[in-house]
């Protein structure tokens, strides 16, 4: 079985272009991956997200495991044939959403122990069984168990759970290659955590560095930190990861904050903007957002983007998505939906062209002054 590899293609600057193999197929990067926590993209057909370009969709261990559970999932033929998503699946090792969705019992060296916010039954995650509930999943590319603290957090706060990190980064590591990941094609990513103290986040890097993962994740950030921040820990943390091996940046982000992590060099994204935002009227265009709710769009029988090559963004008019928008139709959710995570992957995939023909620089340019311009 083919292993997880990273294959450079092009670089231009710090920006990178690069190809991923794993065990349903290739991943073409820079990479968005549209996120499907409970083995969905939500309003979404998988052959229409296949359709947008996307290679990668994000699975979620906490909502699978408890709901409809990891081993039923495996005992129906895992995530790929549960979903029919015949491609790469990426799935979260469940202790992010621990902090923001459950009702935290207790953490420790061990693990974490919560309720389910479903229905209060009690569970546990530990290294171990994260690692074991994304291969029941069948997940193409697993992360570690980590502890990501929420800012503003004191120095001594976020060494606390950097160092936990680290230690849950050996037990995921030891735990993945004894059930067989690698053999599988499988790759597992350690996840850089420290905050915003620089050298935390340097003490994070080379120790997952030094341990050998598949890829590398930054995590800790998207946490509502402002850009500059974001950026300043991306530029800090970068050099001191190994070149040949992907990096993902966790839970970013706007089309902006993807232009600028690419050119810092960064591989892979993952946001929930696209998606929600469709939910809720918004849509993502080369001129920026459009948000439908508004009553200026009433009488536009423009469509969103006629040069786009998404049935969402070029076959309806303003006034018919305003319209079903007013209206709370299902349909207004699954045109802005499809209209969003087209609009990001043909970003990706302008980025990708542009990083091989050395013109990511202009690339950049031009997308900025077209979202300054706004919607014309
Ligand atoms: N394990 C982990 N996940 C994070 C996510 C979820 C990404 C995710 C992966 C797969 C499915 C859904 C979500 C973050 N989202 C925004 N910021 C984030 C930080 C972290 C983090 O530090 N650690």
């Amino acid at each position: 079985m083919s292993r997880y590899t990273y294959r450079l293609i092009a670089s231009d600057g710090m920006a990178r272009r690069s190809e991923l193999t794993t065990a349903h197929g290739l991943v073409k990067t820079p990479a968005f991956m549209p996120v499907g926590t409970q083995g969905t993209v939500k309003a979404m057909y998988t052959d229409q997200v296949r359709a947008t370009g996307a290679d990668v969709v994000l699975g979620n261990t906490y909502h699978l495991m408890l709901r409809p559970g990891a081993e039923r999932v495996a005992r129906l033929g895992g995530l790929h044939r549960f979903m029919n998503w015949p491609h790469t699946i990426l799935t979260d090792s469940g202790g992010f959403q621990v902090m923001s969705l459950a009702q935290l019992r207790k953490l420790d060296e061990t693990g974490v122990k919560f309720r389910s916010h479903l229905d209060g039954s009690e569970h546990v995650l530990t290294p171990e069984r994260s690692i074991e509930i994304q291969g029941l999943l069948g997940a193409d590319i697993q992360m570690q168990l980590d502890e990501c603290i929420r800012l503003p957090a004191s120095e001594d706060e976020v060494a606390r759970a950097m160092r936990l990190s680290l230690a849950w980064a050996e037990r995921s590591k030891a735990a993945f290659a004894a059930m067989g990941g690698p053999e599988k094609g499988q790759g597992l990513h350690g996840i850089v955590q420290g905050g915003d103290v620089k050298s935390l986040r340097i003490e994070s890097a080379r120790e997952l560095a030094a341990m050998d993962f598949g890829g590398y994740s930054i995590g800790g950030l998207a946490v509502g930190e402002p850009q500059d921040v974001m950026l300043d820990m991306l530029e800090t943390t970068l050099p001191e990861l190994p070149e040949t091996k992907p990096r993902y940046l966790m839970g970013v982000g706007t089309p902006e904050d993807i232009v600028e992590s690419v050119a810092r060099g960064v591989d892979m994204f993952d946001c929930v903007l696209p998606t929600r935002a469709g939910r809720h009227g918004l849509a993502y265009t080369r001129f920026g957002k459009i948000n439908l709710k508004n009553a200026r769009h009433a009488d536009d029988p423009r469509p969103l983007d006629e040069t786009s090559n998404c049935p969402a963004a070029r076959d309806y008019s303003r006034a018919y998505l305003h319209h079903l928008v007013k209206a709370g139709e299902a349909l207004s959710m699954m045109l802005l939906t499809w209209n969003n995570l087209a609009y990001y992957q043909s970003l990706m995939a302008g980025m990708r062209e542009a990083i091989s023909a050395g013109t990511f620089a202009g690339f950049r340019e031009e997308t900025l002054a077209g979202w300054a311009r706004g919607d014309i």
